[in-house]
């Protein structure tokens, strides 16, 4: 996706001969209109010529006032008239005006008035010669644009903008529960959504690795540790090791506790409580939390024996999420985390706070004052009265050892909203190291949670298992056709890619913000609009493909010109939106924004089928159609990758060929 490339001068050389035969004598060059990019800037473009002289508004901003549609029957594109800013005129007054003195056009029909707005709908046969071939040429790329990410648009050597998306982030040893679900599902979207745009992104897994829990594992293993088990099933063994670890240790307390009471009650009494004093401490110089405490002191202190432990528990772990991310098509460039953070970044931290008068002392402990800023940020802790280090206190030496290692240009949080207070508060407190400019580089993307997310065997602790689960019902269902089942060339890998699609879709479906209730029935359905339904939608495209048994290369000579049934026309409407959809999500920065159209445009698609055959229609219709159904793969392909889905080929289900 090099824009400086010969490829892409040759790309631009063709275009720019086939507008000159729709009747455009050149590209148009304006700011954010990518014409090489995307078609539907050639008619901004074209529009705005047309507007200036009839409107009176400046070019710039009649160009950014030309909005596209979100229905079709709005038209192709629309203009607000009051976003002319024009003063002293009625806008409806000035859109009847447009509206009447709108020259002929190659491109546009005549405008049609809506009170204030005008509303443009494209001709369709030039719509057909600029899009298909269009789509056809840029395949894999269409609708992306690497120039969003240029840090200079027209000096490209400046070179390309750096993000550095941070998620999934799961806790070693702990359960793998839902926010980590979505936060690698919409991490995952993120870091292929500013790759598209032509930003240099750098994934990053922030794990959950540190701190005195990690030494209780280590204890743990030394007592229930298994090598073989744990070699087999690292993230699991290491799961079963801390929970009976945990057990132990929580027994403990409560002993103690119950030493406790019964020591008072004795001294009530004036008994001899001797004894039940050395049991106490005795568990409080021995017992479990001691000896974590022991340990995770001997990691801090570089212990190379400890140190070695802890590190192949990581690296085992990290190996097996790196399987289970590559099914999610997801690849980690950085697996980060806590026990990364230098000790030094953390006190040169500490020091600036405190030199700066940001911190203070608190009973032994440190905090800053927030609440000086904002009620809701309130006193955050920044060191506990031992001296050690706390989740934000890590936070806070990882976001600037990321700025020196880095330099990027943004950085995204992807976490639950469960910890907007966490990330607020680390925002501000870097802003009050004065670092604002760190601090306006780095955005928080949050997400609401999922309910009742539990397994066929029980509640959910590993995404493994949720996958595991979806693909097996997935393949169940693929079954109850065993005709088409029998087609499926490995049915337990369809199965599994299908049952993935399902979890995304349904996780992508809504706002992030919401909340949504796992639902295992509803999200492997193909009625309605689903993960499968969308794979459905493109194995379908894939087998007129085959079915068709047309050469691929002779499309472009294919005559665009007999696509003119209304279905294959909104179709082709649909198909060039696609560029701006991606534009538009890289505004709202949500999954839902491109599966609403990709649903919209897969129905268009469904009911286009049996208006336009191509199987069985003339030579030349057949071959034109085949263009129009290749474009649409090609869209849906593209816009699936871009969600994280693997599209497939050929696969059956239930309703299949209904439509
Ligand atoms: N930089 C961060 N704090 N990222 C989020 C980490 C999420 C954390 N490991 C958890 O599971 O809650």
């Amino acid at each position: 996706m090099n824009c400086a490339s010969a490829n892409h001068d040759q790309w631009v050389e063709e275009l720019t001969s086939n507008i000159k035969k729709l009747g455009i004598p050149d590209l148009p060059n304006f700011p954010n209109c990518y014409p090489a990019f995307n078609p539907v800037d050639i008619y901004r473009a074209h529009l705005t010529e047309y507007l200036a002289p009839i409107s009176g508004a400046e070019i710039n901003v009649i160009y950014n006032a030309i909005q596209w549609t979100t229905t079709l029957d709005k038209g192709d594109l629309i203009l607000p008239v009051p976003a002319l800013r024009l003063k002293g005129k009625k806008p409806d007054e000035t859109a009847k005006s447009i509206v009447e003195q709108f020259p002929e056009s190659p491109l546009v029909k005549k405008p049609e008035l809506d009170k204030t707005f005008v509303k443009f709908f494209f001709k369709p046969e030039p719509l057909a010669q600029l899009l298909v071939p269009f789509i056809l040429k840029k395949g894999i790329e269409y609708g992306f644009n690497p120039l969003n990410g240029l840090r200079d648009v027209s000096d490209p050597s400046k070179g390309r903008k750096k993000m550095i998306v941070e998620f999934s982030s799961p806790n070693i040893a702990k359960p793998f529960h839902a926010g980590h679900l979505r936060s690698t599902i919409i991490g995952g979207f993120l870091a292929h959504l500013y790759t598209g745009a032509g930003w240099d992104v750098v994934t990053m897994n922030y794990l959950g690795d540190w701190g005195k829990q990690y030494g209780l594992l280590a204890v743990g293993f030394q007592n229930f540790g298994d090598e073989d088990a744990l070699l087999q099933n690292p993230i699991g063994h290491l799961y079963d090791v801390y929970v009976k670890i945990n057990a132990i240790q929580r027994e403990e307390e409560y002993k103690v506790k119950r030493l406790r009471e019964e020591a008072k009650e004795l001294q009530a009494k004036n008994e001899n409580v001797v004894e039940k004093e050395a049991q106490i401490q005795d568990i409080l110089d021995n017992g479990i939390d001691e000896q974590a405490r022991k340990y995770f002191k001997r990691m801090v202190d570089g212990d190379q024996e400890a140190v070695n432990t802890w590190k192949r528990f990581r690296n085992l772990s990290i190996d097996k999420y790196k399987q289970t991310y590559a099914r999610l098509n997801i690849q980690f460039d950085d697996y980060s985390g806590e026990s990364q953070v230098k000790e030094e970044s953390m006190q040169d931290a500490a020091k600036t706070l405190a030199d700066q008068k940001v911190s203070e002392e608190s009973e032994g402990a440190v905090v800053v004052d927030l609440t000086k800023h904002s009620k809701k940020l309130g006193k955050a802790l920044v060191k506990k009265k031992d001296g050690t280090s706390l989740y934000l206190t890590r936070d806070i030496g990882a976001i600037t050892e990321r700025d020196e290692k880095y330099h990027f240009d943004r950085m995204i949080y992807v976490v639950a909203s469960q910890q907007d207070l966490h990330l607020a508060q680390l925002f501000k407190i870097v802003e009050m190291m004065g670092r604002k400019d760190l601090a306006d580089r780095c955005q928080h993307i949050n997400f609401g949670m999922v309910l009742g997310m539990s397994t066929r065997k029980g509640t959910a602790r590993f995404l493994d298992d949720i996958l595991r689960d979806v693909g097996e019902k997935m393949h169940d269902v693929m079954k109850t056709n065993q005709a088409k089942y029998e087609q499926v060339e490995d049915p337990g890998k369809t199965s599994d890619t299908l049952g993935i699609s399902a979890v995304m879709v349904q996780d992508m479906t809504g706002k992030r913000i919401n909340n949504y209730d796992f639902d295992m029935d509803r999200m492997c359905s193909f009625e309605g609009d689903t993960g499968p339904y969308l794979q459905y939608a493109h194995a379908r495209l894939c087998s007129i493909t085959r079915k068709a048994d047309l050469d691929p290369a002779e499309l472009t000579s294919a005559n665009l010109g007999l696509l003119t049934e209304p279905h294959a026309i909104d179709l082709l409407r649909s198909l060039a939106q696609w560029p701006d959809v991606f534009q538009n999500t890289l505004k709202t920065l949500e999954p839902v924004t491109v599966l609403t159209y990709l649903f919209k445009m897969s129905h268009a698609l469904s009911s286009s089928y049996d208006h336009l055959q191509v199987v069985g229609s003339e030579p030349e219709l057949k071959k034109a159609r085949f263009a129009l159904y290749t474009c649409a793969r090609q869209v849906l392909n593209n816009g699936m990758r871009l969600l994280g889905l693997t599209p497939v080929e050929r696969y059956v289900l239930e309703r299949m060929h209904k439509g």
